[in-house]
């Protein structure tokens, strides 16, 4: 699998979000998405997963263009987490991760027992077995969250595209989720593109960085190299500091003197 951006510009009214971007995601690769609020983080999401169009330039999963995948084929290669949902209709859990499987069906309209299997497992993977039978309107935040990473994961999917996963996760499951998707790069070779904000949490999963600045500038490297301090508070727009803590590295936002 290979997600690359050749010339690619994204605007947002008035403004360029991004300018230019020539960016190229391997297999087995786990990237995150740095930026302020506001940056283009989200619009850059959306555009890969082919749900808008760019203003410029082009997005191509193993180097064919998105607009030439019909959509069939592309969802068996992509799965996106919006940042955001919302449920009109009283479905229960695991008829929700269920319907990921959907681009497997289309020889039959029924699911199968292979369907149920992974919609369970995906369940398991992400402590929510316990709510296959609820309604999902009944859920928590948190909750809610994990059954759509569930549902994400049960697509079975070479890329996942990711739009803050860490939203509403309390610690443990934040630690438990991002481990989760640092091992389907490692051992299953998926790629993972992902947005969050908590810079510790980014760089202990994270094989490479793209920031954004929110006026067309951005940076893609190896974690190493994209979240050096300097350049971070650079493009966060405020002083970051970085402390080695028992082999792990801690990432922490200056404060002023108080007065
Ligand atoms: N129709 C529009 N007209 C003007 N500005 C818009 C329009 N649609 C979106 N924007 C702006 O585009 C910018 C990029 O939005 P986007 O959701 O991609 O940001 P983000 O980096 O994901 O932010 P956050 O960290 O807050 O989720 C925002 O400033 C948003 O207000």
């Amino acid at each position: 699998m290979t997600l690359s951006t050749r010339q690619l510009t994204l605007g947002a009214g008035e403004r360029t979000l991004v300018c230019g971007l020539d960016w190229r995601v391997g297999a087995g690769e786990c990237w995150s998405i740095i930026g302020r609020n506001g940056a283009g983080k989200s619009t850059l999401m959306r555009t890969l997963a082919g749900l808008r169009a760019p203003e410029g330039g082009s997005v191509e999963i193993d180097g064919r263009p998105l607009r030439d995948w019909p959509l069939e084929a592309l969802a068996r290669r992509r799965a996106y987490l919006a940042q955001a949902r919302h449920d009109a209709f009283a479905y229960s859990v695991i008829e929700t991760v269920l319907s990921a499987r959907h681009p497997y069906h289309a020889e039959r309209y029924w699911e199968g027992g292979d369907d149920h299997q992974a919609a369970l497992q995906a369940l398991a993977a992400l402590d929510a077995g316990h709510l296959a039978a609820r309604d999902v309107r009944t859920l928590s935040g948190g909750e809610r969250q994990r059954v759509a990473i569930a549902a994400l994961l049960a697509q079975d999917t070479p890329l996942l595209l990711l739009d803050e996963p860490a939203n509403a996760l309390d610690l443990a499951h934040q630690v438990r989720i991002t481990g989760l998707l640092a091992r389907l790069c490692r051992q299953q070779g998926k790629t993972v593109v992902m947005i969050g904000h908590d810079l510790t949490l980014a760089y202990g999963i994270s094989t490479h960085a793209l920031l954004l600045k929110g006026d067309g500038a951005w940076h893609a490297g190896a974690v190493d190299d994209a979240m050096r301090p300097a350049l971070l508070g650079d493009y966060l727009g405020h002083p970051i500091e970085m402390i080695e803590h028992g082999g792990r590295r801690i990432f922490i936002p200056l404060e002023p003197p108080h007065a």
